[in-house]
């Protein structure tokens, strides 16, 4: 194969002449007519050449193709600050049509040969409303004329209401995609999680509800073009927000699987979450936050404050299932980086080739269905708040997350306790968030790796829950409304939704319970809410497990500090943003 695809000549980039070479995995092109020591080779990965047309092509600010004989036109995708990557477009000429067809056949062959995750087609869905609403725009002007360049297909759907992306893709055909993309932030990538691993299960028949049920991962890979208000899977994957490296990390097929955390309330499913699942002051600032919608992403820091200000915490029972500690450790200071050693690691154990090993991880998790207590740990107390993430959940307020040591597909997820303490102390914990300082290193707080978590309320509360809420309800006139489905998709989940809507009255009610309680009763409030990658959860006393691998999404991860440290020798600039990346 390599040697099929083998090719050398000269070329012509302007008026220097190079001799060009195409090994199969690389394309070379060396300056011809230099002495041997001033002799410059520029060598581009075939992986990262993101396409290759016949003629003078310009891409940006719009396309034009002046079609002529002896030329083609080849762009790249090359990481310009760190790990911001723009395209890089190269002119060549030939010395004859021929040659020049010879160069893109080869070419376009190695593409397809050594990067079998290119997508062909693609399915986009875009949500208007997200972030600054310039969802429409970043995908129209930065990402579909790289498509158009790819040769990648696409068919767009600008969504008209909440939930349409996660029903497409739950019920119409999908045969023909490669990959679905989402244009906006946490809750839209959350609506096509949904849609996705909900119809990867439905095709399999498997039962989601059922927490002990080894899922089956999604066959699409998911791509974020980012145009949100946190972007947290985005920031977490790919390392910055920017639509361009997102589009370039699609084209080139990169790969990322990705730990997805189930969340269940009795028999039932209430929602999936990759990056946040946070009781107390993270659900608190959710359920503030959702009334100022309009203020855009600033909603959350102001909501933020408002929280901090009303000084709550909640008691609760967190129970946990640790995770293998001789495997990472979430205060080993480690990161997980792009070709991560534990990750791939647990690609092995989770994925292993001989089928009879297949049932190890399964049944290592039938202790969920009888409820064995063997390995669990149970803690009992006041929180500030409860996390679970997946990843490290970093984002531009917190750029190294949550966790910053987590990884992104270990098949474990970090559970951060915050013990209630001193407003002051737990500022400190928040703001440790904001820089590189150990958010951990404090008494107040606790970090477990962990494969479930079971939060339930002491004994009592759920009746104080009650009392709490027939007060507020006599206090504001409360009507009963109609709760907004989340869950429900199709008849196998009927069940799910009805049971979902019979809870609706308390649930909504627990909702602005804390928030109204907190500030205007100047009461706390016994329960918090859960805040699921921005949905708040219609349950408090919930069970959560960690899928390993469960999605795959167009992104390769952070890459390292090396990598970085190439790209900053370009310039000064360059360098200060490489090691802003780190
Ligand atoms: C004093 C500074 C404190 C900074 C604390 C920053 C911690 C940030 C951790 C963020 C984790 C994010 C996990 C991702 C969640 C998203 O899925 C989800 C949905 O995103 P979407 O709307 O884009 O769809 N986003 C969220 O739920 C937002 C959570 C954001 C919490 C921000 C809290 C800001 C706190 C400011 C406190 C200020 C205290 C000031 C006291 C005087
Ligand atoms: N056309 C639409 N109208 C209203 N809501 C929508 C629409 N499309 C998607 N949504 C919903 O908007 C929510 C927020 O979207 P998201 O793109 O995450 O923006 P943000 O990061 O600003 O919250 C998501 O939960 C999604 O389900
Ligand atoms: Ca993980």
């Amino acid at each position: 194969m390599e040697t099929d695809l083998r090719l050398e000549s000269s070329l012509w980039i302007g008026n220097k002449r190079y001799r060009a070479v195409l090994t199969g995995w690389h394309l070379k092109w060396t300056e011809a007519d230099k002495k041997n020591g001033d002799k410059k080779t520029v060598s581009v990965p075939v992986a990262e050449v993101v396409g290759v047309e016949n003629g003078r092509v310009e891409i940006l600010p719009q396309k034009s193709v002046e079609d002529t004989d002896k030329d083609f036109t080849g762009g790249r995708s090359r990481s310009t600050y760190g790990l911001l990557w723009s395209l890089g477009r190269t002119q060549f000429s030939c010395p004859s049509r021929v040659l020049r067809d010879q160069w893109t056949n080869h070419l376009r062959t190695a593409l397809k040969t050594h990067s079998p995750l290119r997508p062909h087609r693609l399915l986009v869905f875009i949500n208007p409303f997200g972030g600054k609403k310039k969802g429409r725009e970043i995908y129209h002007s930065l990402v579909a004329p790289l498509f158009e360049l790819a040769g990648i297909s696409s068919h767009v759907i600008v969504t008209e209401r909440a939930n349409q992306a996660r029903d497409h893709l739950l019920k119409k055909d999908l045969t023909g995609f490669d990959g679905v993309v989402c244009v906006g932030g946490d809750g839209m990538f959350s609506e096509v999680l949904h849609g996705l691993i909900g119809r990867t299960q439905q095709e399999a028949g498997l039962c989601e509800t059922d927490p002990a049920v080894t899922l089956q991962p999604c066959p699409l890979h998911i791509g974020i073009i980012p145009a949100g208000s946190t972007d947290c899977v985005c920031y977490a994957t790919v390392g910055v927000i920017d639509p361009v490296s997102s589009a370039l990390h699609i084209i080139i097929g990169d790969s990322q699987p990705l730990d997805v955390c189930s969340v269940h309330h009795a028999s039932t499913l209430v929602r999936y979450s990759v990056s946040l699942v946070g009781y107390g002051f993270y659900g608190d600032v959710l359920a503030e936050s959702e009334k100022h919608r309009w203020m855009g992403p600033l909603r959350y820091d102001y909501s933020g404050t408002v929280v901090y200000l009303s000084n709550r915490s909640y008691a609760g029972i967190v129970q946990y299932l640790p995770a293998d500690p001789l495997l990472s450790s979430p205060k080993d200071k480690t990161r997980c980086l792009s070709g991560c050693n534990v990750c791939s690691r647990s690609t092995e154990r989770l994925f292993p080739h001989t089928s009879d090993s297949g049932s190890l991880y399964s049944s290592h998790f039938s202790q969920y269905s009888n409820d064995s207590e063997g390995e669990w740990v149970s803690v009992e107390g006041r929180f500030r708040c409860v996390s679970i993430t997946c990843m490290s959940s970093s984002c531009a307020r917190s750029p190294l997350g949550l966790s910053p040591s987590a990884h992104l597909a270990d098949g474990t997820g970090d559970l951060i306790l915050v013990w209630d303490t001193h407003p002051l102390s737990f500022l400190k914990f928040l703001y440790r968030h904001t820089s590189t300082q150990d958010q951990f290193d404090l008494p107040f707080v606790e970090v477990h790796r962990v494969k479930a978590v079971r939060f339930s309320l002491p004994d009592g509360r759920e009746e104080e829950v009650h009392e709490g809420i027939g007060e507020l309800n006599r206090a504001i006139g409360g009507e009963e409304r109609e709760y907004v489905d989340t869950v429900s998709r199709n008849g196998s989940q009927q069940q799910l939704a009805q049971s979902v809507v019979e809870r609706e009255t308390m649930n909504e009610h627990k909702t602005v319970a804390p928030i109204l309680c907190g500030l205007c009763c100047k009461k706390t409030p016994a329960v918090s809410v859960w805040n699921c990658d921005g949905e708040i959860l219609p349950f408090t006393e919930i069970f959560c497990r960690i899928h390993g691998q469960l999605v795959r999404l167009y992104a390769r991860g952070i890459e390292d500090a090396a990598a970085m440290q190439n790209c900053s020798q370009e310039s000064d600039k360059n360098k200060s943003r490489c090691i802003t990346y780190k």
